[in-house]
């Protein structure tokens, strides 16, 4: 595999002496969607924020393209697109305006008519960015950080907050990057982001990296889940022992949310009359069973303890 396009090694930073970022470490490639996936002040964004050079990590290593963001910041701003969360875009400037004098400081910038049919910007192109929704801005935004063609591109949870369409539009044009070779840091929240678009996969909580893989390294293992949505205060231990012994293999369970009962192991039909035996002993009416493929949110739960907001 080529040099990759980010390194970040052992990066640490705090903020009035609370350490907000912990020692972290991560890679990107080109041609790749790498995900930082973790919960509302996990420190994703105090992540990418250094890596574009836009705050001085206390310590660790940072490598952009081979550069140093900080102090080769306007080398690696001409091969790197940034989406920040809150857009820093001039708020007194219309849409297209902004966009096409973006495009303008760029040697071959990609075509502005394409980015604003293909982000469905020709709706809002008059309007001042002050007035734009959260959404268009974000459309905005993405628009711009690519239309330089970068070769690494750092998206701040990219289709937050989307409709469905734009949504679409958005992974759309995040795929087209990826295949054309184009290096994608994206940070996220959202488990279905990351599942759908990411190559790789860090998982990060509390300012450091909990697990990394593909998403199929992370899902792998035990494949399957029975969820349960029934009455709260159940015993999970008492379901996981009851599944494990009936079953023969070993089985986990937590209390997702009131009444939300995840069982993680291996599906059968045993595994299913263990847990209606379960339901039985605690006198419960179960008003859903369902089974179904481990997700990331089901990976992120059982690290950490804490579901992702
Ligand atoms: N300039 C700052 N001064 C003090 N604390 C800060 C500053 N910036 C961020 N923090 C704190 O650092 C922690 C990590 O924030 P960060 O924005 O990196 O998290 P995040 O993972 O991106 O969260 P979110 O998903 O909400 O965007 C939070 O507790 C936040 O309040």
């Amino acid at each position: 595999m080529s040099n990759p396009a980010l390194v970040v090694r052992d990066l640490t930073k705090s903020y009035d002496g609370r350490p907000v970022v912990d020692r972290l470490s991560m890679e990107a490639h080109a041609g790749q969607v790498t995900a930082v996936l973790g919960p509302n002040g996990a420190g994703k964004t105090t992540t990418i924020e250094c890596c574009e050079g836009l705050r001085t990590p206390d310590s660790g290593e940072i490598r952009v393209l081979g550069m140093d963001p900080a102090a080769e910041a306007s080398a690696a701003r001409a091969r790197v697109g940034v989406m920040l969360q809150d857009g820093g875009l001039p708020s007194g400037a219309r849409a297209l305006e902004v966009l096409t004098h973006v495009s303008t400081m760029y040697a071959r910038p990609r075509s502005v008519d394409d980015l604003v049919d293909r982000l469905g910007l020709a709706g809002f192109a008059g309007t001042t960015v002050r007035r734009l929704s959260g959404g268009q801005r974000q459309r905005l935004a993405l628009a711009i950080a690519v239309v330089g063609r970068p070769e690494l591109v750092f998206l701040d949870e990219p289709s937050a907050g989307l409709d469905p369409q734009s949504r679409r539009a958005v992974w759309d044009l995040v795929r087209e990057l990826r295949d054309t070779g184009v290096a994608i840091v994206l940070t996220t929240h959202l488990m279905d982001e990351a599942e759908n678009l990411a190559d790789r996969v860090y998982v990060v909580d509390h300012g450091s990296v909990v697990a990394e893989g593909t998403t199929e390294q992370l899902l792998a293992g035990r494949e399957q889940t029975i969820r349960v949505e029934t009455s709260t205060g159940l015993d999970v231990a008492i379901a996981a022992s009851l599944l494990s012994q009936d079953t023969g293999s070993d089985w986990n369970a937590v209390e997702e949310s009131p009444g939300v009962y995840l069982l993680h192991g291996e599906v059968t039909p045993a595994a299913l009359r263990a847990t209606t035996t379960w339901l039985v002993q605690a006198d419960a009416l179960a008003h859903r069973i369902s089974t179904g493929r481990r997700t990331l949110e089901d990976v992120f739960l059982e690290l950490t303890g804490r579901t992702l907001r």
